[in-house]
């Protein structure tokens, strides 16, 4: 489903290289959990399946194509297969929970009798249908996250990526978005999860990549947390 092939990946201005030679294989339908200390690469890795960024060398597949090749309306459909969650949840500030989730579907290009079901649909499987009509400064901070991962998936996305999903969460919070997680995983969905919590990789032994200043250290398919 996603592929790096020899990734390298520098930062033009600062001339930073964020990854090497990076290989990593993620099949249909994996959960895996992407480790690391901080700047080891983990939001770099994410960006570049989002196709955000561009590999300085190397090539990213996604569904068996070279990323490289996609442009203009090409790349808008691209990520509109990913769902995407924040530690920043990113919502429109100006627009309640529902506004929220029905802009993403209009974005999306999702047919108008579908979004009703679709919204109320996911905002129970997250548990947040009774703050439907809140605003997002309305919201506690687990709830906004709640609510960021019901904008990820209104759309049945292919694929889930998170990038510190959890970092504001209390350990309760977590463990719920986790579950949120799991049920995604089980519908089919490959998941991939940037994390520093070591909890949360021990609440589901799954994948884990470990990342090391831009290298691949270790990929682990019995689920053990080590940052090595
Ligand atoms: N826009 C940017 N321009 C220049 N360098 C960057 C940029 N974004 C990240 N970096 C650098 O690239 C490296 C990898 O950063 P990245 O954000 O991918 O790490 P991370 O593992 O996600 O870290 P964290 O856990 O703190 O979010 C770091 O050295 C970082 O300083």
């Amino acid at each position: 489903m996603i592929h790096f092939h020899r990734v390298m990946l520098e930062y033009p201005r600062t001339q930073t290289k964020a990854l090497f030679d990076l290989n990593l294989e993620i099949k249909k339908g994996e959960f895996v959990f992407l480790v690391g200390h901080s700047g080891a690469g983990k939001s770099s890795l994410l960006n570049l399946i989002l196709k955000r960024l561009e590999p300085t060398s190397g090539a990213v597949y996604f569904a068996g194509e070279n990323l490289k090749a996609l442009h203009g309306d090409r790349i808008a459909l691209h990520r509109r297969r990913i769902g995407v969650v924040f530690q920043d949840h990113r919502l429109l500030r100006d627009r309640t929970v529902e506004e929220n989730l029905l802009f993403t579907l209009h974005v999306l290009g999702v047919p108008r009798h579908e979004w009703d079901l679709r919204v109320t649909r996911v905002l129970r499987q997250v548990g947040i249908v009774h703050k439907k009509r809140a605003y997002p400064d309305e919201l506690s901070v687990g709830e906004a996250q709640r609510v960021a991962i019901a904008r990820a998936l209104v759309g049945d996305p292919q694929v889930l990526l998170a990038d510190e999903p959890t970092g504001n969460l209390d350990p309760a919070n977590a463990l719920a978005v986790l579950e949120i997680f799991k049920l995604v995983h089980a519908r089919g969905a490959t998941v991939l999860v940037a994390t520093h919590s070591r909890d949360l990789v021990e609440a589901y032994p799954q994948r884990v990549v470990v990342l090391k200043a831009g290298q691949l250290v270790r990929d682990d398919r019995e689920g053990r947390y080590s940052l090595v």
